[in-house]
């Protein structure tokens, strides 16, 4: 390898903006068929006709295209690629790059020096909303995307396998190009797409065009912060690599709650090479699109297989299969985890460990390690409830309550017991609901000496001794009951039911001065002034 091998690659700037310059002109689609004269094409696109002749004579040497004769040029096969009415054309590829999306790649240095994408730093706005903003933009966003589907459609198909399924969801689906073939493919599938609002009409418009309406539904959203519709096929194409790993686990946990017993999640990103294998034509490709990534999208970048499935895996997520696809993409085929091993794995993992933002050592919850090696925690599920209802979520919990009080417990260390149900179909409304039924039915539980704590995804209870720790955040909606315990003080000292409830139990021990932990007795002494008439009341209310 000498200078010259490193100089053709800078300068391979220099034959990308040839391309560029040759599409921007509108010549592919001139050129489409027989041989162009010089003097014709000048004509054509308003060009100076040396120039025109220096830029076609670089593309012949490029390949792109062919002087049959002097001053007469024709498309080679590359050049047919670059016209707009190919299936799989690279038009509007590079029309992306020879607008903001080529000017976000001259940022590169700003991406690598700060870690945030060079897109924002130009245009002061991320990408997608962007691009809302700017239509005919967004339009040749979406044909590129569908440009490149093309070549990872037969093998997307092939590893869908021959089962249709009942629903298939398309999460950012944008114009619908994917949901449009498996439509066509399973005749009796029913298809979702979620995106944002402006992807509404291009994707209707599709589906009409492809005579699939009836078959079709767009759904409005965001996928950060919105339930993903059910289905038995949910699909994720190219949108984990626009996400950092935060966001991506949290798009894969909505789909893996989207997904109906027995369903499949979809994930088509390209993977990267492991550790040292960067030399391939694969690692050529993942490595332009890992950049490309970095300069445009907050956190995105491609991902390892290995760090596919970690993530996957973090998100409640195992892999079923792998299907490598055309161009350096893998299709993977993800179930979610059994929920009970998936809530075993958050107790070993989290609560049973410290953490640094808790405000005290020691682990997350200190009752699940005794309790887990006592076997005194119970594990039930309730499969089918989303908890939008707030009468039936009650009456699921006080009957949680009631088992938990029936049990015959092995182990006579009553703080050990606990009961939890887990409850994976709870939606997004159905957690702020269970939230809600938690406060209400707290001083109840207190005053029957029991103890209530929801978990989910969005749970914003925060650390007893960190305000800005949301302690209670788990990878599936559960909740736990126990008995009342010594420390519960932490949660009880601000509601005078609660607090007589408390002070019921343990208030003997506070009198005798056998509580050693300082911040027990604050809390004790605090609540006991303020509630100190006996009398029960709402919350926080002072005597
Ligand atoms: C890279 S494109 C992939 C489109 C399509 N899946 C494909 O394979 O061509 C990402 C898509 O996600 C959509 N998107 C981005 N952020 C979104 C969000 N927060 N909620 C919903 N859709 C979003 C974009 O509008 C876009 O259609």
């Amino acid at each position: 390898m000498t200078a010259e091998d490193v100089r053709r690659l800078i300068y391979g700037q220099i034959v990308s903006k040839a391309v560029q310059t040759f599409v921007l002109l509108g010549l592919p689609n001139l050129m489409r068929d027989a041989e162009h004269p010089l003097e014709q094409l000048t004509r054509s696109v308003g060009a100076n006709p040396t120039s025109l002749r220096r830029l076609l004579r670089a593309l012949a040497a490029f390949r792109v295209v062919q002087e049959t004769a002097h001053d007469t040029f024709a498309l080679e096969p590359l050049g047919h690629q670059l016209r707009s009415d190919t299936p799989r054309t690279a038009h509007p590829t590079a029309l992306l790059a020879a607008n903001l999306v080529g000017q976000a790649w001259d940022g590169m240095a700003h991406a690598v020096r700060t870690g945030k994408p060079a897109f924002e730093e130009i245009t002061g706005t991320p990408f997608f909303p962007y691009l809302s903003d700017n239509p005919p933009l967004r339009s040749i966003f979406d044909a590129s995307q569908a440009a490149g589907l093309h070549a990872e459609l037969p093998g997307i198909l092939t590893a869908l396998g021959p089962t249709p399924p009942r629903v298939a969801v398309d999460v950012g689906g944008g114009d619908g190009a994917l949901l449009e073939h498996i439509l066509t493919h399973h005749p009796g599938t029913r298809g979702v797409l979620l995106d944002r609002p402006e992807s509404r009409e291009p994707a209707t418009a599709r589906m009409k065009r492809a005579g699939l309406a009836d078959r079709f539904t767009f759904h409005a959203g965001d996928f950060l912060t919105d339930d993903v519709p059910t289905g038995d096929l949910v699909l994720l194409r190219h949108i984990v690599h626009d996400l950092g790993d935060d966001d991506a686990a949290t798009v894969l946990r909505a789909c893996g709650r989207a997904l109906r017993p027995g369903g499949r999640l979809a994930l088509i990103e390209m993977a990267t090479p492991e550790t040292d294998a960067h030399q391939d034509e694969l690692a050529w490709d993942t490595a332009v699109m890992d950049l490309y990534m970095m300069c445009l999208f907050a956190g995105g970048r491609e991902r390892s297989t290995q760090e596919m499935t970690e993530l996957l895996h973090s998100s409640g997520l195992d892999v079923a299969n792998r299907t490598p696809l055309p161009g350096g993409a893998v299709l993977t085929l993800g179930r979610p985890h059994k929920t009970e091993e998936l809530v075993i794995e958050w107790f070993r993992t989290y609560l049973m460990r410290d953490h640094p933002e808790l405000g005290r050592p020691g682990p997350v919850c200190p009752f699940v390690e005794p309790a887990h090696r006592a076997g005194t925690i119970a594990i039930e599920h309730a499969e089918d409830i989303d908890g939008e209802d707030p009468t039936e979520l009650r009456r699921l919990i006080l009957g949680t309550v009631a088992k938990f009080h029936d049990r015959t417990w092995d182990h006579g260390n009553k703080t050990l017991h606990s009961l939890v149900l887990v409850l994976p179909q709870l939606s997004r409304a159905g957690c702020q609901q269970l939230d809600q039924t938690q406060a209400d039915l707290k001083p109840e539980l207190a005053t029957r000496g029991l103890m209530m704590g929801q978990f989910h995804e969005h749970c914003a209870e925060t650390a007893a001794r960190n305000h800005a720790f949301p302690v209670s955040q788990s990878p599936v909606p559960l909740i736990a009951i126990r008995n009342m315990a010594l420390h519960d003080i932490l949660f009880l000292h601000h509601d005078a039911r609660c607090f007589h409830a408390y002070a019921e139990r343990f208030g003997d021990r506070f009198a005798k001065g056998g509580v050693a932990d300082r911040v027990f007795v604050q809390y004790y002494e605090r609540a006991a002034v303020r509630f100190r008439s006996g009398q029960s009341g709402g919350r926080g209310e002072a005597v």
